[in-house]
């Protein structure tokens, strides 16, 4: 049953009446007292509640009303129902444990996903999960997420948890430890595996062209607009948007992507009618957020609004044991991928490998393998094959500070990266196009247009 604490008998009656069409029964209360009795006496699944639930009150009293029920029940959802003046308050809301907040007017379809949501995820939460690593595999098909680490056990529970659920989630980690991987395994288990899902690279996208890029543009909506574009939004509808790099993103584009996580609806750049999209949210970032929002870079409303659940995937430093299984993963696509059934690596390799610094974490581990594995005649590696390579992905990293923007074009990186590459194997076609990942007939062509000097090889 879910109890609806609001002094406004219009608003209780049609929430009522909503919560019937979906198949709810509700209860409501017109203020604290009679909201407690119900709460002590009947079986109450979830509270809507009001923040502006008294008329004569500044919000205040949802603030107190709501401590009232953690205290009570610390484990029940509610759902706040906010005016947009006062977004503060429900952000206080969350941080004192309210499970999410509502705008009001509200949209029926987004308030009872939300509710839905808060419940799937109190059920999961009170079902004590503790699969063993094979179990994990076999039930969420979790095997290319490596390791054996109780923080990364943690992570695949919590995933277990939240993946049937809409709830939005926050993914915090250093670069390269994985968080996309963890993005693509919540779709891949979620009711919504079967749309799509569409990745967003926040710090990829300008100020100027945020609008354009995730709700689409019409043609002739700017001058540059020369044909229709679908948005990002839409091509995710009813699938996932996973947005990373999301503390990469401007203030004024904070703003209207909290629109839309807010309301699920958007206008297309050049045409007015009003959109509605049905998506999860999936975020990522390398960034400390709290930070950000305490030097006013990042706005708290969204903050709260996008961290439902918070996954923190470990830096590879702090699960250093996980390193010989996820080299062996690596070593075994290897030989797939590059048809080298031979390829080994000794215990001494293993454990030298577990104790390298690897700030790149586990891309870093992995393009080290890949490295040393393209470059190594022999099969059996061994520190010196890594220890050559690693100096080189060093110096590589190093250059991959990029320059300015318009300081450098495209052609100009190119050129220097086949120049760099031509040096360091010796003119060797097939080592060259293997180092910067294309064929050779596309690294003759690319030597042609750039003028590099080279021998035909075979
Ligand atoms: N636990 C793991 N097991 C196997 N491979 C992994 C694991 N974690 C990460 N990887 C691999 O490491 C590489 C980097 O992972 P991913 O792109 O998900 O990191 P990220 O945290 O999203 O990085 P960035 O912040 O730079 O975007 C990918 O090739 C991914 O497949």
């Amino acid at each position: 049953m879910i109890l609806i604490i609001d002094d406004d008998i219009a608003v209780c009656a049609s929430l009522n009446l909503l919560l019937k069409q979906e198949g709810f029964k509700s209860i409501k209360a017109n203020g604290p007292e009679e909201a407690l009795g119900h709460l002590k006496e009947k079986a109450i699944d979830a509270v809507l509640l009001d923040m502006n639930f008294s008329m004569e009150t500044s919000g205040e009293d949802g603030l107190v009303m709501l401590d009232k029920i953690k205290e009570l029940r610390p484990s029940l959802p509610v759902i706040l129902m906010t005016g947009w003046g006062s977004i503060r308050l429900a952000v206080e809301g969350m941080k004192a444990g309210a499970a999410d907040f509502i705008n009001k007017p509200w949209d029926n379809d987004h308030l009872m996903n939300a509710l839905r949501t808060a419940l799937d995820l109190s059920a999961e939460q009170q079902t004590p999960l503790a699969l063993t690593r094979k179990k994990l595999n076999e039930k969420y098909g979790f095997e290319n997420i490596v390791g054996e680490d109780p923080q990364l056990l943690e992570v695949l529970q919590t995933i277990v948890r939240v993946c049937s659920t809409d709830v939005s989630v926050l993914i915090i980690g250093e670069s390269g430890t994985g968080k996309e991987l963890i993005a693509e395994a919540i779709h891949e288990n979620s009711l919504r595996r079967h749309k799509s899902f569409v990745k967003v690279n926040l710090g990829g996208i300008s100020s100027s062209l945020f609008e354009s890029e995730m709700f689409g543009h019409k043609r002739g909506a700017f001058t540059d607009a020369r044909s229709d574009r679908v948005g990002r939004f839409e091509l995710a509808d009813k699938g996932t948007i996973f947005l990373d790099e999301i503390g990469d993103l401007d203030l004024n584009s904070q703003v209207k992507l909290l629109r839309v996580l807010q309301d699920r609806k958007y206008e297309v750049l050049g045409d007015s009618r009003t959109r509605s999209v049905d998506l999860r949210v999936v975020c990522a970032t390398n960034r400390d957020l709290r930070e950000m929002i305490a030097d006013n870079k990042f706005r708290e409303d969204l903050y709260y609004r996008i961290n439902l659940i918070i996954i923190r995937l470990p830096p590879l430093r702090e699960r250093a044991a996980d390193i010989p299984v996820l080299t062996n993963y690596f070593l075994k696509n290897m030989k797939e991928i590059y048809n080298r059934p031979g390829l080994r690596i000794d215990k001494k390799t293993l454990n030298w490998l577990e104790s390298l610094p690897l700030p790149g974490n586990i891309r870093e581990l992995k393009n080290l393998i890949e490295r040393t594995v393209l470059l190594s005649e022999r099969d059996l590696l061994g520190i010196k094959d890594f220890e050559q390579h690693l100096e080189q992905q060093r110096l590589s990293n190093v250059a991959m500070t990029l320059p300015a923007v318009g300081t450098v074009s495209v052609d100009d990186m190119e050129l220097s990266m086949i120049r760099n590459a031509m040096v360091f194997h010796q003119n060797n076609i097939s080592r060259v196009a293997k180092a910067l990942g294309m064929s050779r007939g596309t690294l003759y062509r690319k030597l042609e247009k750039y003028n590099i000097p080279y021998e035909t090889q075979n």
